[in-house]
């Protein structure tokens, strides 16, 4: 197991069970006593074969699946069975699909609006501001697509890039303890790619945000985040930060991802 630097986690899952189709002939055991500890302000890449439980883990970690046994903590405050819309005040998702995430039917204006009171009690008043809008485009600004000139448009309208972009946006609008990117630029075009993952990196730099990101894009979980995790059947198979992170190559990951396919018997 990989030993961090801080003490104080701002994640941990402790011991998770989670087995799907208990008791069945198709019983799948895919967390047996799984482990994972992130302290604040990492940037953690997870990567991994198809099935080996990146999605799952995200669904737990957000309560869309309760583990079998075991506990998660964010933040010191146990949320293993805390309902879902509780959890999504503290922490934010952005999804592979740019149709979730942000209301196509809203314009730009109102889904910004919408996210600016997330966890906040309606009043009677629903109007925006002229302040509100003007904080608005200068957020909007900072994605550098030209969007701040478009708060009518509805974001039903924009292509899948510029989407991805305004949900990251949303994400990150109110204070959250953990952000995640689950696969956000897969359905997008490599330059679209590029340029979502950029405004990534420097979101999570300004915000000094912990973040977790779930790719198969192997180049980019080298070139992004401080720490990388590959999983497999539900375990952490590689586990490296920093130095031992920057090192790797490529071809690394690539010969990993073979040695597992031939231990599980299959050619490559
Ligand atoms: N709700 C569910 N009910 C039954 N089986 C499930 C459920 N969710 C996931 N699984 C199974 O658990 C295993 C892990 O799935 P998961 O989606 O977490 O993998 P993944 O690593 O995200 O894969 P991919 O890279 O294809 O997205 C798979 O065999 C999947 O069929």
């Amino acid at each position: 197991m990989l030993v961090e630097r801080k003490s104080e986690p701002l994640l941990e899952f402790r011991q998770i069970d989670k087995t799907f189709h208990s008791g069945t002939v198709s019983e799948l055991k895919l967390f047996d006593h799984f482990d994972l500890s992130v302290p604040q302000g990492r940037f953690v890449c997870i990567i991994g074969s198809n099935g080996s439980g990146k999605t799952t883990l995200l669904n737990l970690l957000c309560g869309g699946e309760t583990p079998d046994a075991g506990n998660i903590f964010l933040g010191g405050r146990e949320i293993t069975r805390e309902p879902e819309h509780v959890r999504s005040r503290r922490i934010g998702r952005v999804f592979q699909d740019p149709s979730l995430g942000t209301c196509p039917q809203l314009t730009i204006l109102e889904n910004l609006s919408l996210a600016d009171r997330k966890g906040k009690r309606y009043g009677l008043s629903r109007g925006v501001s002229r302040k509100k809008i003007d904080e608005y485009r200068s957020r909007l600004e900072l994605l550098k697509l030209g969007l701040e000139d478009q708060l009518d448009l509805p974001v039903a309208n924009l292509s899948g890039g510029q989407r991805q972009a305004l949900a990251l946006l949303i994400c990150t609008m109110t204070p959250i303890d953990l952000l995640i990117l689950d696969e956000h630029t897969a359905a997008l075009d490599p330059s679209s790619s590029e340029n979502v993952m950029e405004l990534t990196r420097r979101f999570v730099r300004e915000k000094r945000l912990t973040a977790l990101m779930v790719t198969h894009n192997l180049r980019f979980a080298l070139a992004y985040g401080d720490r990388l995790v590959m999983m497999h059947r539900g375990k952490a198979v590689l586990d490296v930060c920093d130095g031992e992170k920057n090192a790797l190559k490529i071809h690394d990951l690539t010969e990993r991802f073979n040695e597992i396919s031939v231990e599980d018997g299959n050619d490559v």
